[in-house]
């Protein structure tokens, strides 16, 4: 099967730093889930906004379907395939109501206003947020904030979802939630994670960072990470 991401040898340190990434090889295909856990500031994030071109990487080549993410035009169709749910959402929220952030993918990647707010509310159903809709973000919590900027993303019908410690602030319900979301779900992931047995559940490949580079791990041998 074709490849959908590939990361060739990329390196990255922040400026004046060391190496946080050191030559990360990695490849998804479609519908693949990848669990990649590693200790606190082993790099998860750094890799995840890597990927997304919020940083660009020092050395090495980042490929999605095919396509060499070099420029602008191809950072944008990364972008549009690619949905980053954030470790803290708060910023990923950003308009007056909850169903307007939800619409707004839909309606940037030109839908039609009715049918993006159809397609907001949709996902906002399949989240268990439509009784929020109307509320602005700010009034959310920190469970609902995350359960919303998951319905952002998917409401974008991304072929490929990072998510970055997905079940943190999620009580039993949301949890439950996002756990029959992804289970159903035929995308590609990159899950972030310390919670290993969530990992367990939904990954069929893991990888451990550390010192900047990532190492087959079988989630099965160890719970401490
Ligand atoms: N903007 C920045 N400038 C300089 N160093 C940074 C910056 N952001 C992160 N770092 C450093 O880069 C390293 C990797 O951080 P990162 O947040 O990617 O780790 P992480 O694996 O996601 O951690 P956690 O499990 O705690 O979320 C850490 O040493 C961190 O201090």
């Amino acid at each position: 099967m074709k490849e959908l991401l590939e990361l060739q040898n990329v390196v990255f340190s922040y400026p004046g730093e060391k190496k946080v990434l050191q030559g990360i090889n990695l490849s998804v295909k479609p519908g693949e889930k990848i669990a990649i856990i590693g200790k606190n500031g082993s790099g998860k994030t750094t890799l995840f906004n890597v990927i997304m071109g919020l940083l660009k990487p020092t050395e090495g080549k980042i490929l999605f379907m095919g396509k060499d993410i070099e420029d602008k035009q191809s950072l944008t169709f990364l972008r549009r395939k690619v949905g980053f749910l954030f470790q803290d959402p708060e910023n990923q929220l950003f308009c007056p109501t909850l169903l307007e952030d939800v619409a707004f993918g839909p309606l940037n990647m030109g839908l039609p206003p009715t049918k993006a707010k159809e397609v907001a509310l949709e996902t906002l159903e399949l989240v268990g947020l439509t009784s929020l809709a109307s509320a602005p973000p700010y009034s959310l919590s920190e469970g609902q904030k995350k359960m919303g900027a998951l319905a952002a993303i998917l409401a974008m019908d991304p072929d490929l979802l990072l998510l970055d410690e997905p079940t943190s602030g999620l009580d039993e319900t949301s949890q439950s939630k996002l756990e029959k979301i992804l289970s159903e779900s035929e995308k590609a992931m990159l899950i972030a994670s310390h919670d290993m047995s969530f990992l367990a559940e939904h990954a069929s490949k893991s990888f451990a960072l550390s010192n900047g580079t990532l190492t087959p791990y079988d989630l099965g041998a160890r719970t401490d990470a």
